[in-house]
């Protein structure tokens, strides 16, 4: 296998998203759970899409795991490595996009790193370097309220500065409507001044269409979906790759019982949460019980066995702002989430004990744990729930799953059940 292009993403739900994306844009792409061990069998793909858990880990720990991807990724053929982050930005002041990004373009020699997560399909833009979540800044979005990585700045040469080793730039707007050459030009001359890394402005598919082009001439690009595409449509404008039609793998019924986790508390899960309540019936997790053992998570399998054989369920932690707020006061950030995550695993592990084969989880880092706690080591992709949300279907241990991994963002209001209606 010789691949045409290598991605890194940092968490579960953004791997499926650009597993998705590429897909759509003609390249064939596997998305695998960490590095694959040597017995994996992959089919005959043009991308790989690496998922890691670092968005929210120690940043030493994310740089190790993201360099071995790296590693892996090049010894298979790629030229190009994307680090896929989250269109909103997600990270702190510690990590771990700068620190990541600095290692692998320092591995690969690059003397300045295009940096753009425009997503516009999902109404992410950036616009002189700011980054806009619909019609607001992203420290007016729901962003800024987010449990683990609350986002307080829209200014993304700002928020990189702070991370990075390397001084940030940018490539306004004016510049990326000239197209790749123009982009091009304007690397070279903030690289000849000594910037190391550029925010990249982009607000249409075609603005990302340019950027793709331009990145394809380095090793090294940080981004979300979007300049995906432009990657993908730029491998096959220069004939690296032959656009293939997508190919419905998860079009086989694998039937079995159905159940959605959220441990999402976005705006728009908690939506979404509300309007599944029409449709299924829903368990509300009590998170401060969750903390103090089994006995929630107990309570949580028991509940779904009583209902599973009738139709789907969703039992969900989510809770508002200020609820998480109150819980991680008392336990703090990362101990109450951490632990919410693994309780939400527990439930998982019991569902699919009890039968379950069709699974849709809202949540980057509680897709994680659960995946993880599953074992599934990788993922082909299906059709289309949402922008950005795939049908998976995995394979390996797993193999005859189908799964959803739902960034907390995405999706309309009736998520949950639109994904019923394709995991057949
Ligand atoms: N009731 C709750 N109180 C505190 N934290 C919670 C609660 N429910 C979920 N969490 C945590 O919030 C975080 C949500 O992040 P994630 O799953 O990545 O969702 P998103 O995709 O919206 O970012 C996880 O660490 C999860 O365990
Ligand atoms: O780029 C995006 O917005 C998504 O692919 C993504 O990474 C979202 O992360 P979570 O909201 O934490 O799932």
């Amino acid at each position: 296998m010789t691949l045409k292009l290598g991605c890194i993403a940092d968490d579960y739900t953004g791997a499926s998203d650009l597993a998705n994306t590429l897909t759509r844009a003609g390249l064939r792409t596997v998305q695998t759970i960490g590095v694959p061990a040597a017995d994996l069998a992959l089919p005959e793909v043009d991308a790989v899409v690496v998922s890691l858990k670092s968005r929210s880990i120690e940043a030493s720990l994310a740089v190790t795991r993201s360099r071995e991807a790296d590693k892996w990724l090049r010894a298979r053929g790629a030229r190009h490595v994307l680090f896929k982050i989250c269109s909103t930005f997600d990270s702190t002041d510690a990590g771990n996009i700068g620190p990541v990004m600095d290692a692998l373009a320092g591995d690969a020699g690059d003397a300045i790193v295009l940096v753009t997560p425009a997503f516009p399909e999902t109404k992410r833009t950036v616009y002189q370097g700011n980054l806009f979540v619909g019609a607001v800044p992203l420290n007016e979005s729901p962003l800024k309220d987010h449990p683990l990585n609350p986002m307080h700045d829209a200014n993304l040469v700002r928020v990189l500065a702070r991370q990075s080793h390397r001084k940030i730039g940018l490539v306004d707007l004016a510049t990326v409507v000239h197209g790749p050459e123009a982009i091009g030009h304007r690397l070279q001359e903030l690289a000849g001044q000594g910037t190391g890394a550029a925010i990249v402005d982009a607000v249409f598919d075609a603005d990302l269409t340019a950027i793709g082009a331009a990145a394809l001439k380095s090793r090294v690009s940080v981004g979300a979906s979007g300049i995906g595409l432009g990657l993908a449509r730029a491998l096959v404008e220069a004939g690296h790759v032959h656009s293939h039609a997508f190919a419905h793998h998860a079009d086989a019924p694998v039937g079995g019982a159905a159940a959605c986790l959220a441990g999402s508390c976005s705006q728009a899960t908690l939506q979404q949460i509300a309007e599944a309540e029409r449709v299924m019936p829903v368990l509300r997790l009590d998170a401060e019980a969750l903390l103090g053992g089994r006995d929630e998570t107990q309570r949580a399998l028991g509940w779904a066995l009583e209902r599973l054989a009738q139709g789907p369920v969703l039992i969900a932690s989510s809770a508002t702002p200020d609820q998480v707020g109150v819980l991680q006061a008392r336990h703090g950030r990362e101990a109450a989430g951490h632990a919410v995550e693994q309780a939400m695993a527990d439930v998982a592990e019991g569902l699919i004990r009890a039968g379950v084969r069709r699974l849709i989880v809202a949540g980057g880092e509680t897709s994680g744990a659960v995946v993880d706690r599953l074992t599934i080591p990788g993922f082909l992709v299906g059709p289309e729930i949402a922008a950005g949300v795939p049908v998976l279907r995995a394979i390996g241990a797993g193999g005859g799953m189908l799964l959803a991994l739902k960034s907390g963002n995405f999706g309309g209001p009736q998520f949950f059940a639109d994904a019923l209606e394709l995991m057949r």
